[in-house]
């Protein structure tokens, strides 16, 4: 497997290649976990599982402590379900987030997901803020083979452009609605609580299926109080981690999961259509830990 910007891979090197185990492992794996953005909580957590397995087998094989937290990893990776369900017809998916995490990038990928197994797909554009970003929508649209909505007028309410893609989806017979939103920052009341009228609105016409926030997997601490606030005013089913190549964070997807019970459901690695695959915890974790 080729080793991703953002494993572990690295900045384990050194530490599993030494002949046993002793205090400077433990200090280099502490390490190599705060610079991965696990944070200080998860990172303590881990090493002190990792110390009582070392000490319960009396292993001083450094290779059986690689096992033993790329197992630690995919257990915690793996608590929540990370199925989309996508099943109702239509199936709406509402993308939300703050400013320039990559949600409009992130439907055009997902669409092309979508349509690779055979679903039909329409993308909404509710970000009527921005002219360009309806245009942006709309090339991705383009790139990925589907039908975009677009507000009839600028400035038009988000909540009728969301109402008007789902009503397209339901006379057209199409399987998934994505409605794409304008980016917002999760401490501006009011722009949240329109959230939730584009929710209730929508809710009209047909239940939301997913609510997936999208967080740029660099942010850290940040990210984690974007996935709270998000959760509270909008009812977020799940997250989607952008922007992992190149980043050296691959530790933040499991503490924003562990931290807020959503479960991640893809995880987009670069620019690129199909830059986006679904989250296998498995899969994850053997990445993490090569
Ligand atoms: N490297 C990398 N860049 C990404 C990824 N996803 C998005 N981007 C880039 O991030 C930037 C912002 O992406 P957008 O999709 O416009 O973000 P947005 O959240 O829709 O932005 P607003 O509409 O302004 O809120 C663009 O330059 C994208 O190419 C990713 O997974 N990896």
């Amino acid at each position: 497997m080729a080793e991703r910007g953002w494993s572990l891979g690295g900045a384990l090197r050194g530490l599993f290649t030494s002949p046993t185990i002793d205090e400077g492992t433990w200090d280099d794996l502490e390490t190599a976990l705060l610079g991965a953005d696990f944070g200080p909580d998860l990172t303590d957590e881990l090493l002190d599982e990792l110390r009582a397995k070392v000490a319960q087998f009396k292993t001083t094989d450094p290779a059986d402590l690689k096992r033993m937290l790329r197992e630690a990893l995919e257990e915690r990776l793996a608590a929540h379900d990370p199925t989309l369900t996508l099943s109702n017809r239509p199936a709406v998916v509402l993308v939300v987030g703050v400013n320039g995490v990559g949600k409009t990038t992130t439907i055009g990928k997902f669409a092309k997901f979508l349509t690779g197994y055979g679903r039909t797909v329409v993308v909404g554009a509710a970000d009527t803020f921005r002219a360009a970003a309806v245009d942006q929508l709309a090339t991705w649209a383009e790139r990925a083979g589907v039908q975009v909505v677009r507000p009839q007028h600028a400035g038009q309410d988000p909540a009728s452009v969301a109402y008007q893609t789902v009503q397209f989806a339901i006379d057209n017979n199409i399987d998934i609605a994505i409605i794409d939103t304008a980016g917002r920052l999760q401490t501006k009341a009011g722009l949240m609580d329109e959230l939730g009228k584009v929710t209730r609105v929508i809710e009209k016409l047909a239940p939301i299926a997913e609510t997936l926030l999208v967080l740029d997997g660099t942010t850290g601490q940040n990210g984690v109080a974007q996935a709270e606030a998000f959760f509270e005013s909008a009812g977020v089913t799940g997250l989607v981690v952008t922007k992992l190549d190149g980043s050296a964070k691959g530790g933040f997807v499991l503490r924003v999961q562990q931290q807020t019970g959503i479960p991640i459901k893809l995880i987009g690695q670069g620019e690129g259509i199909g830059d986006l695959t679904g989250f296998t915890p498995h899969v994850f974790a053997a990445s993490l830990v090569p």
